[in-house]
């Protein structure tokens, strides 16, 4: 696993969030990863349409084979707590930092991996996003509180019989592609590219190429038609 500075990391993100997914796409094709990296929103979508960038945390949770036995209520209680507390567990959650992306390789379950609690928490840690192939449940709050994620599926159900935490800070498959912990993750509404952290600074070089012929060009269309003047042009 890479580590950078939390000084190297500021200067990344500094050039990373005024990029685009189809910048950083380009930047991508322009270091020959033509077949790399993408993931698409017909697949893993966002819940309401944000962008964000950041490192990935990665995390795996599995498919249960454990068989649950009939019991009553009372008891579900408990043995829900203590499949929250030893199976499917979220320890990782409290390693979430600013700058992070946390990518949940949910092993394409639906199951509702992320709700409207800890991804309220985990944004409250700095997280700037979340991408998962598995659910997302409590999506209502999940939009009230403009917690940022992509997902598989919209789910309803609870972890507790379906899922098993695995691993964290280990290299995950979402929809093919390969993520390494500290990996840039940057999403937007044309959906995400994961950018090997190695490849950063001359995938970012290559993207901001890009980004400014185009922003220069769109400003003069702008100015052509008397368009106002907003953010995506602002300085071209
Ligand atoms: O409890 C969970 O693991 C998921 C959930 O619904 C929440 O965090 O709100
Ligand atoms: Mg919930």
């Amino acid at each position: 696993m890479v580590e950078l500075t939390k000084e190297e990391k500021q200067k990344l993100m500094e050039v990373y969030r005024k990029l685009r997914v189809a910048d950083v796409r380009d930047g991508m094709d322009w270091n020959m990863m033509h077949f790399m990296g993408s993931i698409y929103t017909d697949e893993i979508k966002p819940l309401f349409r944000t962008n964000f960038c950041g490192f990935a945390k990665t995390v795996q949770f599995v498919p249960t084979n454990r068989t649950i036995p009939t019991m009553d209520p009372e008891s579900y209680t408990k043995f829900s707590n203590h499949w929250y507390g030893n199976v499917a567990t979220y320890h990782w959650g409290k390693e979430i930092g600013e700058d992070d992306v946390l990518v949940l390789d949910a092993s394409n379950t639906n199951v509702g991996i992320i709700g409207s609690n800890n991804g309220l928490e985990y944004k409250s840690q700095g997280c700037r996003g979340i991408i998962t192939n598995g659910g997302a449940r409590d999506t209502d709050e999940l939009i009230l509180n403009q917690v940022p994620i992509f997902s598989r599926y919209v789910s309803q159900t609870m972890v507790q019989g379906r899922v098993e935490y695995q691993a964290h800070n280990i290299p995950v498959n979402i929809n093919g592609q390969l993520v390494r912990p500290n990996d840039i993750i940057v999403a937007d509404g044309d959906g995400i590219v994961v950018v090997p952290l190695e490849k950063a600074w001359d995938v970012a070089k290559y993207a901001t190429q890009e980004m400014e012929a185009d922003k220069k060009s769109r400003r003069k269309l702008y100015d052509k038609m008397g368009m106002t003047v907003d953010a995506s042009v602002a300085g071209y």
